[in-house]
């Protein structure tokens, strides 16, 4: 058995022409081009990288970015007023924070400043609760792009039993409410998991999101599992060891080219619907 290989990077590619169209439209009917606003905080090289490869995305699809760089040394107060600012913009339809935020900033307290209808990266309390809830909001972008990729490659969730390894608010936590919602029997699992091998074992799908090089083994997971790697650690690495995984899983994202590519189209098309609501 050789692996279906779960290709975020060309899912994304052909997405974004879907996008690239829907944007047109928009300036057709007369309305404006959309803008994401993007805020990265601190000059964190991989922070950097991601928002610059999201401006680059908005920029393929037709899309204006609104780009606010803040130094390291910003405080709370002083990141909430330029999301109170982003939200009265009303050429702005989307934001995005980027995290993480230097460990002065309260980063919960900023997330949830972002007016609801402009959290197309899915951050907010209010929108995690409406999402966890079946009601309509924009999802996390991480999971949402993985939820997307599962369904164009039609991967069976209901009644399968899904291990989410971590449990972060943009990560594993709605990772977990979105396989639940497509009636998966989920299990979560995090640091304080005694038995991690034993439940990984236990995967008919298993998502790695624990930001941690290959934490988790080849040989915990089952044959036949469909393995989902949102780790990305320098050299290409996730948190998923793949010795041996293609000959015998029956799906699995590759690290770069799968999650990456597919989080990053998930908010540029949470952007392009706020654009739409308008
Ligand atoms: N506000 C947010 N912050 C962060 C998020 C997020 O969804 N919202 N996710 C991550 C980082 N991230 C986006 O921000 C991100 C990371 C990696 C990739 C990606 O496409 N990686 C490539 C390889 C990278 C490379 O070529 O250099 C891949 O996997 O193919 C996209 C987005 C933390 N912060």
């Amino acid at each position: 058995m050789s692996a279906l290989v779960l290709d975020g990077k060309a899912l994304a590619e052909s997405r974004e022409q879907q996008l690239h169209a829907a944007v047109e439209a928009l300036l057709t009917d007369g309305g404006r081009k959309p803008a994401l606003a993007t805020i990265l905080v601190g000059s964190d090289p991989a922070s950097a990288t991601y928002v610059q490869m999201k401006v680059n995305a908005c920029g393929r699809v037709g899309m204006e970015s609104v780009r606010v760089d803040l130094p390291q040394s910003t405080t709370t107060e002083e990141l909430l007023e330029v999301i109170g600012q982003l939200n009265d913009d009303p050429d702005v339809c989307g934001i995005l924070l980027q995290h993480p935020v230097p460990p002065q900033i309260d980063e919960r307290a900023c997330f949830d400043a972002i007016a609801i209808d402009k959290d197309v990266d899915g951050v907010t309390t209010q929108g995690y609760g409406l999402m966890a809830m079946g009601e309509d909001a924009y999802g996390s972008a991480t999971p949402a792009g993985i939820m997307t990729l599962l369904r164009y490659y039609d991967i069976p969730l209901e009644g399968k039993h899904a291990v989410v390894v971590g449990r972060s608010p943009i990560l594993g936590k709605p990772m977990a409410a979105m396989l639940l919602n497509a009636n998966a029997t989920v299990t979560v699992c995090h640091s304080r998991t005694t038995d991690l091998a034993d439940q990984v074992a236990r995967a008919d799908i298993l998502v790695g999101a624990v930001g941690q090089p290959e934490l988790i083994k080849a040989e915990w997971i089952k044959d036949g599992a469909v393995v989902v790697d949102a780790g990305y650690h320098p050299g290409g690495i996730g948190d998923i060891e793949k010795t041996g995984l293609a000959e015998r899983v029956a799906a699995l994202t590759p690290v770069p080219g799968g999650v990456g590519p597919m989080t990053i189209n998930a908010l540029i098309s949470q952007t392009v619907e706020s654009a739409q609501k308008r």
